[in-house]
């Protein structure tokens, strides 16, 4: 049995395939490339499922697409994993459980794989969120913008900043080495970094003062590789932690 979870998100789609019971993370490519022309090397990686299941964050279009495309490719009807209001040991926090983003409920399944609780969740995706969970419930959580929103902002609302493509200038590596930038790029890059970081570390504090408990930390997202280093505390870095936290749910529903 060749089961497929597909994790669609706001820019890239993330997928992982359970294979007699053996997990094994696929990878990441954006929405474009994935249902494009020349998706051919996608495929043939992915091989042949049994069985699909999705999450997504995407709009209906995206969402659309993927039916069709598991439909044409497999024919398979795809089944959709969202956020519950009590499921698999979490309970959630929301006063409209469903309003939740399907992505964090996700995340937070994930993290209760290698931590029973307190944890506190991180996605650095294209938006940033942090989830706690204490004694099986969900805390509530926040919503920021991730890195390239920071960036894009201050390129759309400015005559003189641009947008700068954070990949493409990682290679110089220096953004974590030095506190203050000495030229346009850096800071901007070493800013929003240093801006978000500090954002994540200060409610990690606050919230360990508060509920008197040292909280363990789960990061996950495109942009946490860059942030893990800037994180006050011990760090479990997990990429593919929404998709982790699907086979969770799958299991747990299951069993
Ligand atoms: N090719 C890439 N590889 C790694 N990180 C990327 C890449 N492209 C963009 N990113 C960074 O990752 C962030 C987006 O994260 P991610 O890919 O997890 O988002 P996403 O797929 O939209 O997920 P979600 O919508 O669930 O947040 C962006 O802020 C960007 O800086
Ligand atoms: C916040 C994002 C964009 C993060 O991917 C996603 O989880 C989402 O669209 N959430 C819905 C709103 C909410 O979680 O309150
Ligand atoms: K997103």
């Amino acid at each position: 049995m060749n089961k497929l979870f597909l994790d669609l998100g706001n820019s890239r789609i993330k997928w992982a395939s359970v294979y007699d019971d053996e997990y094994e993370y696929g990878g990441a490519e954006s929405i474009e490339n994935f249902f494009g022309d020349g998706n051919e090397r996608i495929l043939e990686e992915i091989g042949e499922p049994d069985e699909v299941y999705f999450t997504s964050v995407a709009g209906e279009e995206v969402i659309d697409n993927l039916k069709t495309f598991v439909q044409k490719n497999w024919r398979l009807i795809p089944i959709q994993m969202s956020a519950q209001k009590d499921c698999c040991g979490l309970v959630s926090g929301y006063t409209k459980p469903s309003a939740l983003g399907d992505d964090r409920w996700m995340a937070m399944q994930g993290a209760l794989g290698y931590y029973s609780d307190p944890c506190i969740v991180i996605d650095a995706g294209t938006a940033l969120t942090i989830d706690a969970i204490l004694d099986g419930r969900h805390l509530g959580g926040f919503i920021v913008p991730g890195l390239k929103s920071l960036r894009s902002a201050l390129a759309t609302d400015t005559a003189d900043l641009q947008m700068i493509d954070s990949f493409e200038y990682s290679e110089e590596g220096d953004e974590n080495e030095t506190l203050l930038a000495k030229d346009t790029n850096s800071a901007i890059l070493g800013g929003t970094l240093y801006m978000t970081a500090s954002f994540i570390n200060q409610v990690i504090h606050d919230l360990n003062e508060q509920v008197g408990t040292s909280f363990k930390v789960v990061l996950t997202g495109g942009d946490s590789s860059r942030l893990k280093s800037l994180i006050d505390c011990d760090v479990n870095w997990v990429p593919d932690l929404v998709l982790q936290g699907m086979v969770n749910i799958e299991e747990c529903i299951k069993n």
